[in-house]
């Protein structure tokens, strides 16, 4: 076995890194870094080859990625009850995908690490006043004064214990008991009569349940339905952070990101000679890049030379975020030149990114509609070319948030200030998600 060395984790320094904070003190930053590096793994590199291999038959067709969670965690919401909540809507929206499309879900949290975010801007102003942009709790605080928006590499340690406190909990969940598909009515107790989707969702918990008693009743109760496989992902945007979590698997030799499951790199930061794909090339995790609207196939062929040269079903997952009304006309070129290079990745939609706007009140939303209308020109384009509509990638809460407009149980466009608890950009609530889940099924049903 021929070990990597654990420089090549390091590799990056070298380049141009984009949406780096501007780190008041090197040294302290220094510091952080060595205690980091100190610290045991977030997960294990043995997790993450079982997600490349589920991400396998996600690429081939075989099954589904549901991705979701909060655009950006905060160190104050690492509660069980917004934990728990965040699961409890994922494991819903999962149950509804396999039982309605009849398909198995790869379940994947935005969750225990999601704490860093890009910006269109560097700095805020607000009445006169100039400050450096929120970058997500890993480095700034979202108060707008000098001290909180002053980044704190401090914040990177933060950021790995809540991860820790997060992911440690969400384990308990998926393999204590919570998770029992047994469980499918309490998932929405709090929920099912004052909602329409809570209701619809009920009816659908009713059918798996009869099914399973069918199951028992023929002398099967497989222990598949007693706990879930559920993983966790995030951007991987802070490199010092990520590095400084980049470990040589003793069993493989091979450099593993032990900080999530799967990271994805954003658009923002996904350019050809920068520092984060070259970090992406060296580890071994699955891997996800997004893909906006300006995403070129010479980007796309580029980016699968550089991180997938094996051509390996699961290593890279290609998350489209191109806005509803831009997806029809971008991604069929994409799909088809890269399909026929014989790469194999899983393709996946983000319905979330490309279709943000600010109301007339001043907040960032997104319509529902909108969203919709991605993930259907989505299915649209993968039925097209007889390719695999591999999975959606959702920004979500598990909380009742009025971030987003629309949905069953309708939000308005006056309704958004009632809760509007984002640090960054607008998540389907619960019940929204819920309906999301209903109609993609519905969608990969009819593929
Ligand atoms: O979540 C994605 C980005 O961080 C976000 O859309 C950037 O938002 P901004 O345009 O307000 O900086
Ligand atoms: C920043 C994000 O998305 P994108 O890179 O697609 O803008 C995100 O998913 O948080």
């Amino acid at each position: 076995m021929n070990a990597e060395s654990p420089a090549s984790g390091n590799t990056w320094r070298d380049l141009p890194a984009a949406q780096q904070p501007e780190w008041p003190n090197p040294e302290a930053l220094r510091d952080v870094i060595a205690d980091l590096e100190s610290y045991p793994p977030l997960v294990f590199a043995g997790e993450c080859d079982l997600l490349r291999n589920r991400m396998g038959a996600v690429a081939r067709g075989e099954a589904f990625l549901l991705q979701g969670g909060d655009c950006a965690e905060a160190f104050d919401a690492v509660s069980a009850d917004h934990i728990r909540n965040k699961l409890k809507t994922l494991l819903q929206m999962g149950a509804v995908l396999t039982y309605a499309a009849s398909v198995p879900v790869v379940k994947v949290g935005r969750i225990a690490g999601q704490y860093s975010k890009p910006r269109s801007k560097p700095t805020e102003t607000r009445d006169g006043v100039t400050l450096p942009t929120y970058r997500g709790d890993s480095v700034n605080g979202f108060e707008f004064t000098p001290e909180a928006r002053t980044p704190d590499p401090e914040r990177l340690k933060r950021m790995y214990h809540a991860s820790a406190a997060t992911l440690n909990l969400v384990r308990a969940f998926s393999t204590g008991g919570y998770a029992d598909l047994r469980q499918v009515h309490a998932w929405n107790q709090d929920f099912v009569k004052s909602s329409p989707s809570g209701q619809r969702y009920e009816a659908l918990a009713r059918e798996i349940d009869n099914a399973m008693n069918f199951m028992k009743a023929c002398g099967t109760d497989p222990e598949e339905f007693k706990t879930v496989e559920f993983y966790s992902s995030h951007e991987a945007l802070i490199l010092d952070y990520e590095s400084a979590l980049t470990r040589v698997d003793s069993r493989t030799g091979k450099l593993y990101d032990v900080s999530g499951h799967m990271v994805w790199i954003g658009e923002r930061t996904r350019q050809l000679d920068g520092a984060h794909i070259e970090f992406a090339s060296r580890i071994r995790n699955p891997i996800g890049v997004k893909l906006g609207p300006t995403s070129s196939v010479e980007d796309a062929l580029t980016l699968i030379e550089r991180l997938d040269p094996e051509r390996e079903p699961g290593r890279l997952t290609f998350i489209t975020r191109m806005g509803a009304d831009k997806i029809r006309d971008r991604l069929p070129e994409l799909v088809e030149k890269v399909t026929a290079s014989g790469a194999h990745v899983a393709w996946v939609c983000d319905p979330m990114h490309g279709n943000t706007f600010e109301a007339a009140s001043g907040h960032k939303t997104r319509r529902f509609d909108d969203v919709l209308d991605e993930v259907k020109g989505f299915f649209e384009v993968h039925k097209g070319l007889g390719t695999h509509p591999g999975g959606i990638h959702v920004e979500l809460t598990g909380d009742d948030v009025t971030e987003c407009v629309g949905g069953g149980d309708e939000i308005f466009v006056d309704d958004l200030h009632q809760r509007y608890e984002t640090a960054c950009d607008p998540r389907l609530n619960r019940s929204q998600s819920l309906d999301l889940a209903f109609l993609v099924a519905e969608m990969y049903r009819q593929q």
